[in-house]
């Protein structure tokens, strides 16, 4: 049984040649000739994704399945002569940054038109057919990867009508997997040629030539729901950035790195929860929200994360609000506790209370939008919000050291959540949406 068999391009070089562990099988010409010669229909120039066994047998080999399936990066990778080109391409990707820098509310608000305009389009029609057997399969492998990675989205989704809940695990799972290439085990040897492989890739899912069984869930995905590309490409966009900037001088310039890694999966995922058919308002006011709640996360998990965003190279902290409170770069990366007593500093637990008070006020502002999102996605996402926001209560509870510790909600709070969650949800919409 051949997985997913759609119109291609006749010119297409096979992305993943190196150790693709899930994908070796998608561009291994022995497919296609194994599957015709079972009598199978050659569609000319079609993706061969393999056979659903094949498929089970790639993920189950070895003890990690899960990761298997997950990690893509090595396959990205040049194989032999990579080092030499990456400080040429990666000077050009720092160029690209700095022209970049400050046209972040620019590039919010180009995907936000986009996903606008999308919304309204019809969805895509793919010439091809996805079996169904496959297509079950797709979507049990992105479920499991959310459920194994993401447990907070994953108790979200689960509130979710079937249909919706499969279409956010496919778009988690492409976005866990973007996020891997610059955030993994890898992600020392990811180059901007392997990020331009992943943008083909990408391009390929929206034409509904997907490459393996993780794409092939997205790519039926964006035939169910009006999905644009825009926010795809610029989280791709926004891990480009990653790999060349470590440092980020003030909020704006932060605000746009969290557009790109975070804003944009609310723009990916309000076409799929839907806006309430009795919402009279302005639907731009809902996206609106929908990217503070983005902002707000990744905020959160920024100042979860200072300690071991430090060990990466990395301080996503505005530097000019550093330097207000009177704490220099040098400082934060050797730490703010002193290893001796375990006391935070003074000026971190200050600067640490601002940063906390600002990432309320922007989930505050995101709460305004979700009861304007169809009824089955409001429970969700309240849950969502209210569960990532007590990381920011566990930081206050760890006395704002994020840099030994890791803030956390534990199961049972989270359940607590759920309830409180719920009725926030049968509200109604707000009226000064
Ligand atoms: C409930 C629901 C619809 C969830 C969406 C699930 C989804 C598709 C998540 C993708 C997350 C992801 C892997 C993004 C890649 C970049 C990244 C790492 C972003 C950070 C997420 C947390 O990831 P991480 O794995 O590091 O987290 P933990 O270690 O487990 O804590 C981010 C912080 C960003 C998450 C951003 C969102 C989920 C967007 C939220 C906005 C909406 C769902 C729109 C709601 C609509 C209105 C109108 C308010």
């Amino acid at each position: 049984m051949v997985l997913f068999a759609g119109h291609l391009s006749t010119n297409r070089r096979p992305l993943e040649k190196s150790s693709a562990p899930l994908c070796e099988t998608l561009f291994d010409p022995r497919s296609c000739e194994h599957a015709a010669s079972m009598g199978e229909r050659q569609v000319p120039g079609a993706v061969r994704c393999g056979t659903i066994q094949e498929q089970e047998q790639e993920w189950e080999r070895g003890s990690k399945g899960l990761e298997k399936g997950l990690k893509v990066s090595a396959s990205l990778m040049e194989p032999p002569n990579d080092l030499n080109i990456t400080a040429a391409a990666l000077e050009k990707a720092a160029d690209w940054s700095r022209d970049l820098l400050g046209r972040g509310k620019e590039v919010e608000d180009n995907a936000l038109k986009a996903c606008m305009e999308a919304a309204e389009a019809p969805c895509a029609d793919w010439s091809c057919q996805l079996q169904d057997e496959i297509l079950n399969l797709a979507y049990d492998r992105c479920g499991e990867v959310t459920g194994e990675y993401a447990k907070t989205f994953y108790l979200g989704t689960k509130l979710m009508t079937p249909e919706k809940q499969r279409a956010i695990w496919a778009i988690y799972v492409w976005c866990r997997r973007t996020d891997e290439l610059v955030d993994g085990p890898n992600a020392s040897r990811v180059t901007p040629k392997a990020l331009e492989r992943w943008d083909e890739r990408l391009q390929s899912v929206f034409a509904g030539e997907p490459y393996d069984v993780l794409d092939a869930a997205l790519s039926h995905t964006l035939s169910e729901f009006p999905i644009s590309i825009q926010p795809f490409r610029d989280m791709v966009d926004g891990m480009r950035m990653d790999l060349v900037k470590s440092r980020y001088k003030n909020f704006d310039e932060l605000y746009e790195y969290c557009y790109r890694v975070a804003g944009t999966v609310a723009l990916m995922t309000v076409p799929v929860m839907g806006i309430d058919e009795n919402f009279e308002g302005d639907k731009e006011k809902v996206y609106h929200a929908a990217l503070s709640l983005g902002l707000a996360n990744q905020l959160t998990n920024i100042l979860r994360d200072v300690g071991e965003d430090v060990t990466r190279g990395r301080i996503y902290l505005p530097v000019d609000d550093l330097k207000r409170y009177g704490i220099q770069e040098e400082e934060v990366v050797k730490g703010l506790v002193d290893p001796a007593t375990g006391k935070v500093d003074d000026r971190w637990k200050e600067f640490m209370k601002f940063q906390i008070a600002r990432a309320r006020d922007i989930f505050k502002e995101s709460e305004k939008g979700i009861n304007a999102l169809h009824v089955d996605a409001r429970w969700p996402v309240w849950s969502a919000l209210v569960v990532y926001r007590e990381i920011l209560d566990a930081i206050e509870a760890n006395d704002y050291d994020n840099f030994t510790k890791r803030a956390y909600v534990p199961k049972w709070r989270k359940t607590a959540l759920l309830p409180y969650a719920y009725l926030q949800g049968l509200k109604g919409i707000d009226r000064s949406l």
